[in-house]
Order: structure tokens, then C-alpha cells, then sequence
């Protein structure tokens, strides 16, 4: 299971858990605007715009998970088993295979009106990276400061939802789930009233009662609204370290810990790590699940005018601060 959200504060964040039982070896990779990309299908692109993101290496290859680009534009990739379905090619439109999604968006577009007239033109291919690295089933959010989207690939065909709500997890399709928020509709941060019977006195003897009924479980219909109800009330300030905190609080609604969901005997889905992108500065920021502390590559550090990847380990293992020692 993995969740993205976006938030605004002064600036705008974008970011993800991802809920796995292993780790492809994740590295956070910057490719600068001359890094040559070359498209399985529609030839090289030798510069670009420069983006920074998680991504497993492969022949020196970023195959990114989440990324955005200089120009204010983010996207993910979430699992969508069983229903992402990839198409074989077509002539008169832009092939692109599902683990060039990224980069071929972010590499180009510097907003989601440019996002969507790319989409346009775009036929998402089933050809796969390597024999190793076969298709991954997916789903995008993808999103700027003003909007987002949702990207699906389907037996039916692309489609391209709005996403008023800026969150996204996994099954069912996005329609479904933002369907379901309908049943949600009467959830508050304020305490409830009592409407049920004028007659009963009825006592809201508990702080946090007007969320009452909000799924606590780890399914993914369960945590988009989960997710949504936080990220819809929480409240900041405006400065970067608040922003932040409150955005790793927000996916912290959904955080999965070790345990708690079994996929095969004895093996456990963990959120392996939560990222959050300043998309306004190019900062991207993640913490482990080995390790709270949040750590950060801002990619206006580098010379975003190389030709070469420039990649940065994931740092993991606790560091705590003792206090007295
Ligand atoms: C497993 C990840 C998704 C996590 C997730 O959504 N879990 C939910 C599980 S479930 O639905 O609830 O069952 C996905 C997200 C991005 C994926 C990777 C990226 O797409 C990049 C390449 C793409 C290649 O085709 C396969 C390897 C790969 C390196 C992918 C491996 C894996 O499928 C990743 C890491």
C-alpha cells in the first residue's frame, strides 16, 4: 500500500509513503537538464527540465517512484494491481512505456495545463524496463500548486481524472474512492451536537469525537479517507519547518507498521519510507522506517547543467539524542 498527498502552506509539498515488504534499493537521484533520456520509443531527449526524486538505479537509468521538476510539477506512482492494464503501440502517438512516465512528464511540462496536453498525445505501453525489472502495476498522481490529477491506465483505456482532494492510494479506481467520501461527509474536527434524539441527553464525553467513524484500518479505501480527512483539516504555519512537520504528520495517518499487515507467512508490509517534496524550492525531504529523522537533498545545491546522474544513498538507522549522555 503506499498514499501521496499535496499540501499548501506559502509554499506547496507533494509527497508519498511507500508501503512495502522489501526495498528495490532506493536512492534519491537528481537527473540534471542535460542527463540524455533515451525513450524506448519516441528517440532521445538531451535536455530537460532537472528532476529530483526516489528511484531504483538500473543501468544507469532512474526508474523513479516519485520525483518533480524545477518548473513546480510533481508525480508518484502507486500500486494499482489488477486493474492497470498498459497498451501495446499505436502509430500517431507519443509510445511511452510505464516506467518513462516520470521522467517524460516532468521533463517537460511546467504545469498541469502542459501535463494535460501531453496526456493527450500519449499511448502508456506495456514494454517493460528488463527481464528483471518486468512491469510494475501503477497508478499516478500528479499535480502542481493549483491542481492535481489522477492517471489510470485501463483495460477501457487512459483516463484522466480531476483530484480535487490532492490524495491517492491504491484499489479500487479513483472514481470508486472519491465516491466514498460521500459516506464520510458528516466527519468533523468540531465536537458533534446532538441531533440524534432531542429527548436523550446525549454527552460528548471524549475530545475527538466529530471524527467518530472514520476508518482506522490499513485497507486502501480505508486510508484515502483517512488521509483525505487529515489532510483537508490540518492546519500550519507557513514557515518551512512547520510546513514540513505537518505534512509528515499528515501522511503519519497512514503509516504502516510492522505487523500489523501480513502479505505471505511471516512477511509484513512496512511504510519503507515518506517523502515530501517542497516543489516550490526543489527540496526533496524523506525520513525510513529505520530512521525518524528527516533528512533532505535540495537540488539547487547541484549543477542542474550536468549531463550526469547525481544520486544520494537513503541514510538509515536511528539516530537519537540523548540528552544526558
Ligand atoms: C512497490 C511500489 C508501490 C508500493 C505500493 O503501492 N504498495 C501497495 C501494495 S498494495 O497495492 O496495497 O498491494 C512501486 C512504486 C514504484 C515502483 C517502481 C517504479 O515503477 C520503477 C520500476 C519500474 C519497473 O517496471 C519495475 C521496477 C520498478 C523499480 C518499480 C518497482 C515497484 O513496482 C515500485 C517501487
Amino acid at each position: 500500500m503506499c498514499t501521496a498527498a499535496t499540501y499548501k502552506t506559502k509554499d506547496f509539498y507533494f509527497g508519498r509513503t511507500l508501503d512495502y515488504e522489501f526495498s528495490y534499493g532506493d536512492q534519491i537521484v537528481i537527473t540534471p537538464r542535460n542527463y540524455a533520456f533515451n525513450f524506448r520509443h519516441v528517440g532521445d531527449m538531451k535536455n530537460h527540465y532537472a528532476i529530483i526524486g526516489m528511484a531504483h538505479v538500473a543501468e544507469d537509468y532512474p526508474l523513479y517512484y516519485d520525483a518533480m521538476n524545477e518548473k513546480g510539477v510533481a508525480m508518484a506512482g502507486l500500486n494499482f494491481v489488477g486493474n492497470a492494464v498498459y497498451a501495446a503501440i499505436k502509430p500517431d502517438v507519443e509510445n511511452i512505456a510505464q516506467f518513462e512516465f516520470i521522467p517524460w512528464i516532468l521533463s517537460q511540462c511546467s504545469s498541469l495545463v502542459e501535463v494535460r496536453e501531453l496526456l493527450e498525445r500519449i499511448n502508456i505501453v506495456n514494454t517493460p524496463f528488463s527481464e528483471q525489472l518486468p512491469l510494475a502495476q501503477l497508478h499516478w498522481i500528479i499535480s502542481d500548486e493549483n491542481e492535481s490529477i489522477t492517471v489510470e491506465s485501463m483495460s477501457d483505456g487512459l483516463h484522466i481524472y480531476d483530484n480535487p482532494v490532492g490524495v491517492l492510494t491504491n484499489n479500487p479506481p479513483f472514481p470508486q474512492q472519491m465516491f466514498q467520501l460521500n459516506n464520510y461527509m458528516y466527519l468533523s474536527p468540531k465536537q458533534p451536537r446532538n441531533t440524534f434524539c432531542e429527548n436523550l441527553t446525549l454527552d460528548a464525553y471524549s475530545r475527538g469525537m466529530g471524527g467518530l467513524g472514520l476508518p482506522g484500518d490499513l485497507s486502501s479505501s480505508s486510508r484515502f479517507v483517512r488521509v483525505a480527512f487529515t489532510k483537508v483539516n490540518a492546519i500550519s504555519g507557513e514557515s518551512e519547518e512547520e510546513s514540513v512537520s505537518q505534512f509528515f504528520h499528515i501522511l503519519g495517518s497512514v503509516d504502516q507498521q510492522r505487523g500489523c499487515c501480513e502479505v505471505a507467512d511471516g512477511k509484513y508490509e512496512i511504510t519503507l519510507y515518506t517523502s515530501c517534496c517542497n516543489v516550490t524550492k526543489g527540496i526533496y525531504y524523506y525520513n525510513t522506517y529505520e530512521n525518524h529523522q528527516i533528512s533532505a537533498v535540495d537540488m539547487h545545491v547541484e549543477n542542474l547543467d550536468s549531463d550526469k546522474m547525481i544520486c544520494y544513498p537513503v541514510i538509515q538507522g536511528e539516530r537519537i539524542n540523548y540528552q544526558n549522555k
